[in-house]
C-alpha cells in the first residue's frame, strides 16, 4: 500500500489513498503508522477516500464524488476536523492528479470544508473555508500545574484558548487537565499571547496527540480568543506557531485559514508489517 507523509506548518501526517474505502484502519495500525519509534511517525493520518465510498451518513453540501478527509489521532481515535491536515490533503490531491480544479470542497466530519489551491509545488499554499468558530464562554484548564481561563471554541472539533503572559513558559508535556461536563469529548487547549501589530504566538496541547508545532483548527479558535480580547468579534490575525505562521480570517460568521503544506515523501508500506498491527 502507498502512503505520503506531508505537513501543515510541521503539524505532520500519513496519507493513505483509499479512493473506494476498502482500508481496514483500526486503531492499532493508525498509532503503529504514527508511532516515531516503529511507525513512519505522525501527529495524525488522513484516510484519502470518496465521501460516497463511506458507510456513515456525510453532511450537507458534500457530494458523494467529493474527497472526504477521515482523520484520526496519533492514538487512534477519531476527530472531526484538522485544518491542517486539509491543506495538506488538497496538496496532495492536485500532485497524485487526483484533482485538477484550484477550488473544490472536501469532506470532513464538521462538514464540507471548500478549499482553494494558490500553489501545489515543493510549498503549497491553501486557502480552507473552515466555517463558523463559535464562541460558547469560557472555562478553566490546569496546564502543568498553572491555572488558565480561556474561551471555549467549537470549530467543528472542541477547543479552549487561553489568553496567557508567558507562552513559552508553559509545560504542556502532560494533558491539560480541563472541566469534562464542558468538554466531554476532550479538548485541544491553545495557549496564546495578546495580538500585537495583528499577530499573536500559540502553542497547543491536541486533543489525542500530545504537544504539537502547530494545530489549523486550534490557530483559528487562537484568532477568535485574541480578538475577543481584544474587543473585537472580526479580524486577521497572523497566528505564529512552532512550525511556522499562518492566517486567519474570522467574519461574517465564518472563519479562513490560509497557510503552507509541503509533501515529505511517497513510499510502500511493508504488506508484513500492516498486516501485523492489527
Ligand atoms: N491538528 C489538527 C487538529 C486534529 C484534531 C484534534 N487533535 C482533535 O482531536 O480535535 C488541526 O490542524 O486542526
Amino acid at each position: 500500500m502507498g502512503f505520503v507523509k506531508g505537513h501543515g506548518t510541521e503539524n505532520d501526517f500519513v496519507l493513505l489513498t483509499d479512493p473506494d474505502g476498502e482500508l481496514d484502519l483500526t486503531p492499532a495500525r493508525v498509532r503503529a503508522l504514527c508511532d516515531r519509534h516503529r511507525g513512519l511517525g505522525a501527529d495524525g493520518v488522513l484516510r484519502v477516500v470518496r465521501a460516497g465510498a463511506l458507510g456513515e451518513a456525510v453532511a450537507e453540501g458534500i457530494a458523494p464524488q467529493d474527497w472526504f478527509m477521515d482523520y484520526r489521532n496519533g492514538d487512534g481515535s477519531v476527530a472531526e476536523m484538522c485544518g491542517n491536515g486539509v491543506r495538506v490533503f488538497a496538496h496532495h490531491l492536485h500532485a497524485a492528479g487526483l484533482e485538477v480544479r484550484t477550488g473544490f470542497v472536501i469532506g470532513s466530519r464538521a462538514g464540507a470544508r471548500p478549499v482553494i489551491v494558490h500553489a501545489a509545488g515543493a510549498v503549497g499554499d491553501v486557502i480552507v473555508e473552515m466555517g463558523p468558530a463559535r464562541e460558547g464562554g469560557t472555562s478553566t484548564a490546569t496546564v502543568g500545574g498553572r491555572h488558565v481561563e480561556g474561551v471555549v471554541v467549537d470549530v467543528g472539533n472542541p477547543h479552549l484558548a487561553c489568553v496567557v503572559d508567558d507562552v513559552a513558559g508553559l509545560d504542556l508535556t502532560s494533558r491539560p487537565e480541563f472541566d469534562h461536563d464542558v468538554f466531554p469529548h476532550g479538548v485541544n487547549v491553545e495557549l496564546l499571547t495578546p495580538l500585537v501589530d495583528g499577530a499573536v504566538d500559540m502553542r497547543v496541547h491536541e486533543r489525542g496527540v500530545g504537544e504539537t508545532r502547530s494545530c489549523g483548527t486550534g490557530t483559528v479558535a487562537a484568532a477568535l480568543a485574541a480578538l475577543h480580547h481584544d474587543g473585537r468579534s472580526t479580524g486577521e490575525v497572523r497566528v505564529h506557531v512552532p512550525g511556522g505562521e499562518v492566517l486567519v480570517r474570522i467574519g461574517g460568521g465564518r472563519s479562513s485559514l490560509r497557510g503552507p503544506s509541503v509533501l515529505v515523501a511517497r513510499g510502500v508500506l511493508d504488506a508484513a508489517w500492516w498486516a501485523a498491527q492489527v
